[in-house]
């Protein structure tokens, strides 16, 4: 293979009359311009010999493909690939050369077919699989649209509302489901795949099967009126699930031309808003965060170092109040046996429910049987003492945020457990370093950093202090790919990389407020912004307690630029300390509906007065845009910061933590791809001007300020930045 293609096909034909085309492009075969050109190719070719009666298509190594190379969108993007013409490889190339062809095409489908190479799929005359294929259509997902036939081809294959429900949700379904929609033709196992295929091939030849063009089917389409009620209810459930991007609507346009004019002005629309989608800022956010998102586990002088991770074979945690018991479900769910270790029988018989109701509550949904539960139970066991603890290879600790215990936990771990055994805190803020003062273990000592609830949420920060080992990080990469978290590796510091870059959204929110701003239109503006929801019902759900000893340390540490605002602590003495006393922000009824509460005022009123800050008629009268900007562009400052002292290796890191450890909307590419958008100078601009108003809160970091008067995007490497990884 040339250095410079990515991918290509081999064809073989065999004696049979068979031709095989194999994708080749590792380690998903997906569909670059390379391979989709070769697949021309070798198409023009069968078709022209004689010794060719048919073709079947299929994947090297497993897999058939998983769909076009989406690092073909980011050149389009950029403009260093020019686009094809509209519509020449899904009408040119896959209908009329592919679908339209006088010799029948089988695609024999192992591993997984997705986006395009589900629809490369479809455009042949029939599908078989293996059973553990998975087949959808995840476009959406990525801010595009299935481009390659795929709108027009699966409502008629699987039925509008079943092709609705794979698009709209990105969701793939497995082999035998996609057999018993009409999606695979016959579910056959990987060694009997490739004859199988061949034989259909042939049997099409010979009709002895049906000569099936998908594009042509009509059988499972409902009547006009009927589709046009169905994609009416589905344009709806879009704007309401959906509302700050476009291309699902778009995408439902081209689904329903089909319908309505018939498929070849259906593959002509999607052509065309196949092609507009591609420079949506919507879709270059997501693009980049899939991308950014598989970049987390690379880490320079880390990972590329030839180090294999360790096989953990039993983990310990300590502590089952809220965050080991959801740390030990998320380890018992990847099958890892877990011990979790206790004060006394009490509270351990306390955290071992947690888990357990963590699993009830899958069990109760319908997503784990009643034979898992009891099995995944039975790898969790409780303990008071370390004695079991002497052949565990990973200890997580989880307990109360007090660091003298912490210091004896860890001079105790190091008693107990084997000298290779990784020691792990789940600290939020205290300093690693510290943790590990007593113990001559500092190199096996990490941050494992999760979020509440930790089974569900899909951050892991791993912390690294200097003298954290590498082998250490690359176990914990392990660990949290097998238990489905998506690690960012970080240095140490308070806050680590997701609570410090956000400490100023509370603090920003909290000051609007005090200067006349209303809380809870600052919670709208911000949910429609994206984020699940906004400051105030945050610290709602987390409660004040966790609220103030976390702005405590921020305030400790950076005095300089941190709000103290006394609205939560009056709150909090009042007795209202968020949801789980039904009043915080909002007053909460049984089904924990949150309801604005004109009381609030009082408190608002009183912390002014303690602040002496005096109501701003500019701020009463913020709009959505400003409110945006001052609760976010602190954070970006933050993360700035973060960024500049080496705690994060590359901004892409930052974006992913900033959306995967706070909710912040995917589809803005995260924290500092949203702040690129935007331009450094502007943020710059902005933050100088509330400093000079209202303080140093605002005042925008060193880096900011030089990458501003370059011009410079914050997401440029940080040349020379002191390390402290
Ligand atoms: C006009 C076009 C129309 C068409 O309808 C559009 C599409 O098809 S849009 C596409 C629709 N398809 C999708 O949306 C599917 C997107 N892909 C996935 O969902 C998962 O990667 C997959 C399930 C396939 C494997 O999961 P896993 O086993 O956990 O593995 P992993 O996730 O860690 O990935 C391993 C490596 O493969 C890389 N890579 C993967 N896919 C692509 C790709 N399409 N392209 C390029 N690269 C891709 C990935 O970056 C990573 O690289 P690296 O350098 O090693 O970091
Ligand atoms: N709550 C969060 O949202 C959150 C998020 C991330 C990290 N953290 C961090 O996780 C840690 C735990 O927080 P939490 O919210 O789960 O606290 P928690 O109070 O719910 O649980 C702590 C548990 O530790 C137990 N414990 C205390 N000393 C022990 C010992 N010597 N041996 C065994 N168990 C002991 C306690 O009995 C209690 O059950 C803290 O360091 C906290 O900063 C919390």
């Amino acid at each position: 293979m040339d250095s410079r293609t990515k991918g290509k096909t081999v064809m073989e034909v065999g004696g049979d009359g068979v031709a095989v085309i194999t994708l080749i492009n590792p380690p998903v075969n997906s569909l670059s311009f390379d391979v989709l050109y070769n697949l021309k190719s070798n198409y023009e070719e069968a078709l022209s010999r004689n010794d060719v009666k048919a073709i079947v298509i299929t994947g090297a190594k497993g897999k058939f493909s998983g769909g076009f190379d989406i690092s073909g969108f980011g050149e389009i993007q950029k403009g260093t690939r020019k686009e094809p013409k509209v519509g020449y490889i899904s009408i040119d190339i896959i209908t009329d050369l592919l679908e339209a062809a006088r010799k029948p095409s089988v695609a024999a489908i192992d591993g997984l077919a997705l986006g395009g190479g589900l629809e490369l799929s479809m455009a042949c005359h029939a599908r078989i699989s293996t059973p553990g294929a998975q087949l959808g259509l995840p476009e959406l997902q990525l801010g595009v649209i299935p481009g390659f036939g795929g709108t027009q081809r699966l409502p008629r294959l699987v039925g509008l509302t079943k092709a609705l429900e794979m698009i709209l949700t990105s969701k793939p379904v497995r082999a035998e489901e996609g057999h018993s929609l009409g999606l695979i033709d016959a579910v056959v196992p990987s060694a009997e795949l490739l004859t199988t295929a061949r034989r259909w091939a042939l049997d099409i030849v010979e009709r002895r099967k049906p000569w099936i063009s998908s594009l042509l089917k009509t059988d499972k389409l409902p009547p006009l009126g009927e589709a046009r009620e169905i994609l009416k209810f589905a344009r709806g459930q879009t704007r309401k699930q959906a509302p700050n991007m476009k291309h699902p609507l778009m995408c439902l346009d081209a689904l329903e031309m089909g319908i309505v004019s018939g498929p070849r002005a259906g593959l002509e629309k999607e052509a065309e808003v196949g092609s507009q989608v591609i420079s949506l800022d919507t879709t270059k956010g997501l693009i980049h965060v899939f991308f950014s998102q598989r970049g987390t586990a690379k880490v320079p002088g880390v990972t590329d170092g030839g180090l294999v991770p360790r096989k953990i074979k039993k983990v310990a945690i300590i502590g089952g109040g809220l965050m080991g018991s959801g740390i030990a479900t998320a380890l018992i769910l990847s099958n890892y046996p877990v011990i979790l270790k206790e004060v006394n029988e009490k509270f351990l018989e306390a955290g071992i429910g947690r888990v357990k109701a963590n699993l009830q509550s899958r069990v109760r949904k319908g997503s784990m049987s009643k034979e898992k539960f009891e099995k995944t139970m039975s790898l969790l066991k409780g303990s008071l003492d370390y004695e079991s603890f002497r052949d565990v290879d990973m200890v997580i600790e989880a307990v109360i945020e007090n660091i003298s215990l912490k210091q004896q936990i860890f001079a105790d771990l190091e008693k107990y457990c084997p000298q290779h055994c990784i020691l792990a805190s789940n600290t939020s803020t205290i300093d690693l370093n510290k943790i590990g003062e007593r113990t001559k273990s500092q190199d096996r000592i990490v941050g494992a950093h999760f979020f509440s609830p930790a089974h569900v949420m899909p951050l892991l920060e791993i912390v690294r202090t200097n003298h954290t080992s590498a082998q250490v990080i690359v176990d914990l990469l392990d660990v949290g790919k097998k238990i489905k978290k998506t690690p960012v590796v970080v240095g140490n510091c308070t806050g680590f990389a997701v609570n410090r870059m956000f400490f100023p959204y509370t603090q920003a929110a909290m000051f609007l407020v005090e200067r006349g701003a209303d809380p809870y239109l600052i919670d709208m503006a911000i949910s429609k912004f994206g984020m699940p929801m906004g400051p105030f019902r945050l610290c709602d759900l987390v409660g004040f307690g966790v609220a103030i000893a976390t702005a405590t340390q921020f305030i400790e540490n950076f005095p300089e630029r941190t709000y103290k605002s006394m609205i939560i602590p009056l709150m909090q003495e009042d007795k209202r300390a968020g949801e789980a006393t039904r009043k915080g922000f909002y007053l909460y009824d049984d089904k924990r509906k949150a309801k604005p509460d004109p009381e609030l005022k009082k408190y608002i009123e009183k912390a002014r007065s303690i602040s002496g800050g005096n109501v701003d008629p500019k701020l009463v009268k913020l709009s959505e845009k400003e409110i945006i900007e001052m609760t976010f562009f602190p954070v970006v400052n933050e993360a700035c910061r973060v960024f500049a002292e080496g705690i994060a290796v590359k901004a892409a890191d930052l974006d992913i933590a900033a959306i995967m450890g706070m909710g912040f909307p995917p589809y803005r590419g995260g924290i500092m791809f949203w702040a690129d958008s935007m331009g450094s100078k502007y943020i710059y601009s902005r933050l100088d001007e509330w400093s000079k108003t209202y303080g140093d809160f605002f005042k925008p970091c060193a880096f900011l300020a030089e990458r501003a008067s370059k011009g410079a995007p914050l997401s440029a490497p940080v040349e020379q930045a002191r390390s402290r990884l």
